[in-house]
């Protein structure tokens, strides 16, 4: 039997986040994590306590259990909605998220989406080899994980946290480094704490959760 991956959800939006905010794309967002199981009585146990998404289960917006096909013919039918005619040709986009995408993201997905066309990006927590066939990598390191990714093309870094080194991450081969304030009980308090961050690192950039903002998934 052909390899199945467990899909909480798959969308169309904005990419809300990092560098390439105001994006269209498609999300697929995997079933679970490796740093916290999703539960919330065991969030304070957990190595990441401030996630902000449900990745348990495979009972989302277009979830379940699919074929590497199924799940590139999903996204590519999310994404040509609305299209304009003359827009057919744009490249699709595609963002695998979740929980932690490569925990389940392989050679074999990879090629499905290629086959679309897709271009192809990845938010994960940096404890996981990533495959050479993804065009954009967007890092978000947890204090507490051992990170093993050293390159990639953004590092988005959730803020504030304690015992992150800052200076360390400075020294991985990223082309951009991003600073988003925690969306928990102190937000207001954690913007002004990114603010401050950019204002004496000018390596940094603020990433505003603009979904949120503007009410899109
Ligand atoms: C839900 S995670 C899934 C991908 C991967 N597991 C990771 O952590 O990068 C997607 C993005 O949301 C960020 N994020 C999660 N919870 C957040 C929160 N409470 N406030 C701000 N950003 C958050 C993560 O750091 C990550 O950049
Ligand atoms: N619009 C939108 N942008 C996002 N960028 C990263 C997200 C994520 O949860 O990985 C996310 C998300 O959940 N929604
Ligand atoms: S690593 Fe990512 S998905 Fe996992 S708990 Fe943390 S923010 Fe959520
Ligand atoms: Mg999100």
């Amino acid at each position: 039997m052909s390899r199945h991956y467990a899909v909480k959800e798959s969308f169309l939006t904005l990419q809300g986040e990092g560098i390439q905010a105001g994006r269209r794309a498609v999300f697929i967002r995997f079933a679970g994590c490796n740093l916290w199981n999703g539960r919330e009585d065991d969030r304070e146990q957990a190595t990441c306590r401030f996630c902000d998404t449900d990745f348990v289960g495979i009972d989302g917006e277009n979830g379940g259990r699919f074929t590497a096909e199924e799940l590139a013919e999903q996204a590519i039918r999310l994404w040509k909605e609305a299209i304009e005619s003359r827009y057919q040709s744009v490249r699709p986009f595609v963002v695998l998220t979740g929980g932690e995408p490569l925990l389940q993201v392989d050679e074999a997905l990879l090629l499905a989406l290629k086959n679309q066309a897709f271009e192809i990006a990845i938010e994960t927590n940096g404890t996981q080899p990533v495959p050479s066939a993804i065009d954009w990598v967007c890092m978000s390191p947890k204090a507490g994980s051992q990170i093993i990714l050293e390159k990639g093309n953004e590092i988005k870094l959730v803020w504030p946290q304690k015992g992150i080194d800052i200076e360390a991450l400075e020294k991985l081969d990223f082309d951009h480094y991003l600073i988003q304030p925690m969306d928990d009980e102190y937000q207001k308090e954690n913007i002004q704490k990114a603010i401050a961050f950019v204002m004496q690192r000018p390596l940094w950039r603020l990433s505003i959760q603009s979904h949120k903002l503007i009410g899109v998934k």
